[in-house]
C-alpha cells in the first residue's frame, strides 16, 4: 500500500468531475499524494493500494446509482475493505425526489464491508457554491486527519 489517497468520480455533465479535479487540488495544497480515476475505468481491487478513498458520484434514474458505476458497485463486496477509510460526496439535484441517494446506497454497502467513513456524506446540490468549497476543504482535512490517528492506532 502506498500513502496516496484514491479519488473516483462519476460524472455526466461535469459537475462531479470538477468536484473530483477540486479535491485534487486541496490535497495537493495539504501536501497529499492524490490519484484520481474515472469510475468506469478504475479497477475495484485498486482501492486496496490507497491509504484511504473518496468516491464523487451523483444520482440518476429516480434515486440510483449512475450506470457506469454499477460494476465498481458490484465489485466491491470482492474485495477486503475492512478498516479502509473513505469519503463520500457529489453533486446532485434537490429538484428530484431522492436527493443524492446513490452516496447513500455506496455508503451502506460500505459501512456493510467493514470499511470506516473518515468523514459526514456531503451531498451538494448542483453547481458547488462557496459553502460547499468550504465544506469539501474539511472534508479533505478530516480524511487527513482520520488517516492519521489510523496510524496512531487511536481509531
Ligand atoms: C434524468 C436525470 C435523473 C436524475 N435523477 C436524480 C435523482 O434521482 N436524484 C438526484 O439527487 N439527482 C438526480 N439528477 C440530477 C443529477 O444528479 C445532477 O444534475 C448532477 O449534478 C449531475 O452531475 P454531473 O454534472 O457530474 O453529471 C438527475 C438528473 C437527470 C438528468
Amino acid at each position: 500500500m502506498n500513502s496516496q489517497i484514491g479519488i473516483i468520480y462519476a460524472s455526466m455533465s461535469g459537475r462531479n468531475e470538477q468536484i473530483s479535479k477540486y479535491l485534487e487540488q486541496q490535497f495537493i495544497k495539504l501536501g497529499q499524494s492524490v490519484d484520481r480515476h474515472e469510475i468506469s475505468q478504475f479497477e475495484t481491487e485498486k482501492l486496496l493500494d490507497y491509504q484511504a478513498f473518496i468516491i464523487v458520484s451523483y444520482t440518476y434514474h429516480d434515486g440510483q446509482i449512475p450506470d457506469e458505476a454499477l460494476d465498481f458497485f458490484d465489485d466491491l463486496q470482492t474485495v477486503d475493505l475492512t478498516g479502509k477509510p473513505y469519503a463520500l460526496t457529489g453533486s446532485s439535484s434537490m429538484k428530484h425526489e431522492h436527493f443524492g441517494r446513490a452516496l447513500d446506497y455506496l455508503d451502506q454497502q460500505l459501512v456493510h464491508l467493514g470499511a470506516l467513513r473518515a468523514s459526514a456524506i456531503l451531498k451538494i446540490n448542483e453547481d458547488a457554491d462557496r459553502a460547499d468549497l468550504a465544506r469539501l476543504d474539511a472534508l479533505c482535512q478530516q480524511v487527513i486527519d482520520f488517516n492519521q490517528l489510523r496510524t496512531q492506532h487511536l481509531v
